[in-house]
């Protein structure tokens, strides 16, 4: 049987993804997108804190340190944190593309406990586009970059306009991201695909 639903199993017509000429070079930090977002916003004081770094081709490394503030049975994380912690790992790949994308469907295999104060080492890969729709897969391994895997996961993301945050968002948190004196930022949420 297989570990993954079709959901998240590109179609026969998708076609292998395309690093964006822009992208940050490889070994680059791509920091956050947003500094109140839970996944890498600097903003948020119980938030991950995750920092996702340029690989190659469309590629991206990222570290998540475990803290008190993100338990679920005592001394060990939540698993709704690591599957956000995976979830802000592949989301962050878009930027690669320089494409906006949402998580449509996130499938997660917990593989082994994560106690608190432990670094997960995350890496992920967009491995197909169709379309609209971005395929793409992670693992969060415990103890060393090459340490055992403890969590992965398999994504479809699904590009969208700024629109669907305008429509969808907060007046006040859209009006407090156009104006952010960031320009990365800035790029990354409104001109890279109005
Ligand atoms: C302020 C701005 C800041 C911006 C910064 C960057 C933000 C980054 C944030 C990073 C934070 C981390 C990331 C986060 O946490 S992102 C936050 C969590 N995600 C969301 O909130 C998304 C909520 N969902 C939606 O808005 C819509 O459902 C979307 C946009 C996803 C699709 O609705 P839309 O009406 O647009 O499109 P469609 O329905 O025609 O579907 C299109 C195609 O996709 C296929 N499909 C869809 N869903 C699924 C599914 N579940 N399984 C399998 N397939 C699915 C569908 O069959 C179709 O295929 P095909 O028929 O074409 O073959």
């Amino acid at each position: 049987m297989s570990r993954t639903s079709a959901a998240v199993e590109p179609p026969a017509d998708a076609v292998r993804p395309v690093r964006h000429p822009d992208a940050p070079a490889p070994g680059e930090l791509l920091g956050a997108h947003y500094g109140e977002c839970f996944g890498c916003g600097g903003e948020q004081a119980h938030g991950l804190h995750l920092q996702a770094r340029a690989g190659e081709g469309v590629t991206v490394t990222a570290e998540f340190t475990v803290r008190p503030a993100h338990q679920g049975a005592p001394g060990l994380a939540h698993g709704g944190v690591l599957a956000s912690a995976l979830d802000e790992t592949l989301g962050s790949l878009n930027w690669l593309l320089r494409t906006i994308a949402v998580t449509g469907r996130l499938e997660t295999d917990f593989v082994r406990p994560v106690p608190v104060d432990t670094v997960l080492y995350l890496e992920a890969e967009v491995t197909a586009v169709a379309g609209r729709k971005i395929y793409s897969t992670a693992t969060g391994r415990i103890g060393a970059p090459d340490g055992p895997v403890a969590v992965r996961a398999d994504a479809l993301f699904v590009e969208v306009k700024v629109d669907h945050f305008i429509d969808n968002g907060r007046p006040e948190e859209i009006r407090a991201a156009m104006n952010d004196p960031d320009q990365v930022r800035r790029t990354r949420a409104f001109e890279v695909n109005p």
